[in-house]
């Protein structure tokens, strides 16, 4: 098992300790308009922590694959660049980050005093005027998806909903980022708070990419869903022809994507049927010793071909961007981008940033998207994305 994936038992103290630290970390970023993202990886209980001491965000451009050690955040549209919060200042629970107790308190100097309140984060502006997805209008955007793939536009499409939730009047985020932690032991569950961007929430079960210090790279074909029944094991679980075409094209195109960086040794593991939260996928995984096969930048040229995937998009890439752009109403800005560790205890991740929301001061905007093929019925593919915002609606409700 790799370094982050190690598990340990904490005292009561170590982390009541640990958690206060991340309180004053963010008490501080947010009041010196410092970046700082904390998480947690799946089948991890390990919370890692980063800031940047900047008061300028570096946009994310080569900093991965040029190894530097921080935390990426990337929007879904490839026309804009994503940041990268450099980690001056590296915090985990598992004893790490090699800042001793004094010199953090020098850091946070008048922050110290106050891990007790609710934590605080980054705001955006601009943001909260644009109004939710109506249901007429998404279930209108599947017909209209289903009608373009029938005159052969594209194969698949992934349109996307925002929708509004009040936060509760003692709201605390770090309390909810630990009720997802708990609730969700397999998602990658994170809080990335930036002064450009505002502050996401997220709870994902998709990894774009994921590299380890031993060079095992991953990624994973993740499409097709249905609400779980709890009393129905994995196993009985059937699957419609629908599903089973949508995420084998997710497969595909990842297996393109091998091809395109002359990869041929790779393993394949899949489809099989995964629980998230409250919902199934098909899964498909994949992984390269990237040692054994003499292609140490497996990661970095994945990143660069997957994003977007067409689990998130569609495929082709171009006309499934080009629907999206014009029928969605609302801007997906980091939904169904990705963010992750970089080069942290020699991991670098990217995760699809799913099953995530927009916190602003007293709501959130939450965000999912459900994959349209030739026969996708509007009433299913909204009640999917309503399921899929139950993710993060049950860690706040
Ligand atoms: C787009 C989302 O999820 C993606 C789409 C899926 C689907 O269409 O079945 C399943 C998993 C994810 O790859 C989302 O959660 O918003």
């Amino acid at each position: 098992m790799s370094k982050g994936l190690e598990t340990r038992a904490y005292t009561d103290n170590q982390q009541a300790f640990f958690f206060g630290q991340i309180k004053k970390m963010a008490a501080w970023a947010t009041q010196t308009g410092k970046a700082f993202a904390f998480w947690r990886e799946p089948k991890s209980d390990n919370i890692q922590a980063v800031a940047d001491f900047s008061d300028k965000k570096d946009r994310l451009t080569d900093q991965v694959r040029n190894r530097e050690k921080g935390f990426a955040i990337s929007p879904f549209s490839q026309n804009s660049d994503g940041f990268f919060i450099k980690a001056d200042l590296y915090l985990s629970q598992n004893g790490d980050g090699s800042h001793s107790e004094d010199l953090l308190d020098q850091i946070f100097e008048e922050h110290t005093k106050a891990p007790e309140e609710a934590l605080h984060y980054h705001l955006s502006e601009g943001q909260e005027t644009s109004t939710p997805t109506q249901e007429s209008d998404y279930k209108k955007m599947v017909t209209d998806a289903v009608m373009a793939i029938e005159s052969g536009k594209f194969e698949k499409v992934v349109p996307s909903k925002m929708k509004h939730e009040t936060l509760p009047d003692n709201f605390d985020l770090f309390h909810t980022f630990l009720k997802a932690c708990e609730k969700y032991p397999s998602a990658f569950v994170c809080v990335c708070s930036l002064p450009e961007v505002g502050t996401w929430f997220c709870a994902t079960p998709e990894i774009l990419v994921r590299q380890d210090e031993e060079g095992i790279f991953r990624t994973m074909a993740l499409a097709g869903t249905q609400v779980a029944d709890p009393e129905v094991p994995l196993a009985e679980i059937a699957w419609r022809q629908k599903e089973i075409e949508e995420q084998a094209l997710v497969s595909r195109y990842i297996i393109n994507c091998f091809k395109k960086i002359r990869l041929r040794e790779f393993e394949e593991h899949g489809p099989k049927t995964v629980r998230a939260g409250g919902l199934t996928h098909l899964r498909t995984e994949f992984r390269v010793d990237t040692h054994a096969v003499g292609q140490p930048e497996v990661a970095h040229q994945m990143l660069e071909l997957l994003h977007p995937t067409s689990a998130v998009c569609g495929m082709p890439k171009k006309p499934a961007t080009e629907f999206i752009e014009l029928h969605e109403k609302h801007d997906r800005e980091f939904f169904s981008g990705y963010l992750g560790p970089s080069n942290i205890s020699g991991v670098t991740a990217a995760y699809v940033n799913l099953r995530c929301m927009k916190v602003l001061a007293d709501k959130a905007m939450l965000f999912a998207g459900a994959g349209v093929t030739q026969d996708s019925d509007p009433e299913k593919e909204w009640k999917e994305t309503e399921a899929k915002c139950m993710t993060l609606l049950n860690t706040l409700r």
